[in-house]
């Protein structure tokens, strides 16, 4: 199988370098043309969308993944044109240079395709209503690929993290060493979701070489706040030793965290139709929360 995998940088990008490995040869993009670590690699920037099919007709893969994204959910509050061109525009060009040679597209999308007003799980087909740009550019990419005639499979995720690149878990552990008290969100809900989870089981399914297109939930099971979230990352950090002390977690109101993006209350996915399609069992978000943590370099 040969892979055109976008993003080679990001957290699930990363992540997929090594998962994908097993099942072919893994052509890796990033915007710089360099990997992490130095190596060279392809070029590939989403803020010229027009520029990723000629990338697509020189690599000829049969399947390509889209690990890319403008997904710095405040800063798109304030330039909705780079995340819309990042985030719908470039899929939408990497989609028809995959319908124009029949090549599977593996597209990643957000719980924040919900307005949150849910009391259950979201399902696929539940009504979507976007709170923000960074939402609403995703939902276009979203139904850009659905539209393009490609073969593709879209993964709904949340709350990605891990040990390294942006994300919450490493905020907190920062704020953890230089405060004594943190202060979280209590009222928004979801399922944190290593990104090593999200490449391993994309790895999975496409092993099966899927015949349907379609959408599908994939995020770790259970559910918590971000403030959940922030008091077992502490006690586990500092568990392990990578926290010499524990600061206070103090729960607050999304009021008392003024953001530019809002942000849904409650954005868990019901991933039932993944594992029942795919025959692949998800692990509970503080199992995965473990396993990232026991990956962490300590000091
Ligand atoms: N992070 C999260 O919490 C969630 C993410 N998702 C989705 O999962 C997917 C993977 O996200 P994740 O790995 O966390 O993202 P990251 O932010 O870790 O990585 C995104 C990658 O996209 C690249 N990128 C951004 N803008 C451009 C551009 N203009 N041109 C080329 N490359 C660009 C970045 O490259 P560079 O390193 O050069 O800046 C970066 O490596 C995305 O589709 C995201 O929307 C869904 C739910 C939650
Ligand atoms: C740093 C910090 C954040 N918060 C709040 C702000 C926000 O409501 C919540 C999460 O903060 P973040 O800004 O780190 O997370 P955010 O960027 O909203 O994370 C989202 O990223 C995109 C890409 C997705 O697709 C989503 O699934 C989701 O993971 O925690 C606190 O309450 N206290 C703090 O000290």
């Amino acid at each position: 199988m040969r892979i055109l995998l976008l993003g080679g940088n990001g957290q699930v990008g990363s992540a997929l370098r090594r998962s994908l490995a097993p099942l072919g040869t893994v052509i890796a993009t990033t915007r710089s043309g360099a990997l992490k670590d130095g190596t060279a690699c392809e070029r590939a920037d989403f803020d010229v969308p027009d520029a990723l099919p000629a990338l697509v007709a020189r690599i000829v893969p049969d399947v390509v993944i889209n690990a890319a994204a403008h997904t710095a959910v405040d800063r798109a509050e304030n330039d909705a044109e780079a995340a819309f061109r990042a985030n719908a525009q470039a899929p939408q060009a990497l989609a028809a240079a995959c319908a124009e040679r029949d090549a599977l597209l593996v597209h990643y999308s957000t719980d924040y395709v919900f307005d949150g007003r849910g009391t259950r799980p979201y399902r696929e087909d539940d009504a979507t209503a976007p709170l923000g740009v960074y939402g609403a550019s995703k939902l276009a990419g979203e139904q850009a690929v659905r539209d393009s005639g490609a073969r593709h499979l879209i993964f709904r995720t949340a709350w990605v993290y891990a040990a390294h690149g942006s994300n919450f878990l490493r905020t907190m552990l920062r704020l953890a060493r230089e405060r004594d008290e943190l202060r979280v969100v209590a009222d928004q809900v979801g399922a944190p979701t290593p990104a090593v989870l999200i490449a391993d089981v994309t790895a999975r399914v496409l092993a099966q070489a899927p015949s349907r297109s379609g959408t599908w939930h994939l995020t770790a099971t259970g559910a918590t706040s971000w403030h959940g979230f922030a008091e077992a990352i502490v006690a586990g950090a500092h568990a392990r030793g990578l926290l010499a002390r524990m600061p206070r977690v103090l729960p607050i109101a999304t009021a008392d965290y003024p953001t530019p993006a809002a942000r849904p209350a409650y954005s868990v996915l019901d991933c039932s139709a993944l594992q029942s399609d795919f025959g692949i069992e998800l692990p509970d978000w503080r199992t995965g929360l473990a396993t990232v943590l026991d990956a962490l370099p300590r000091g």
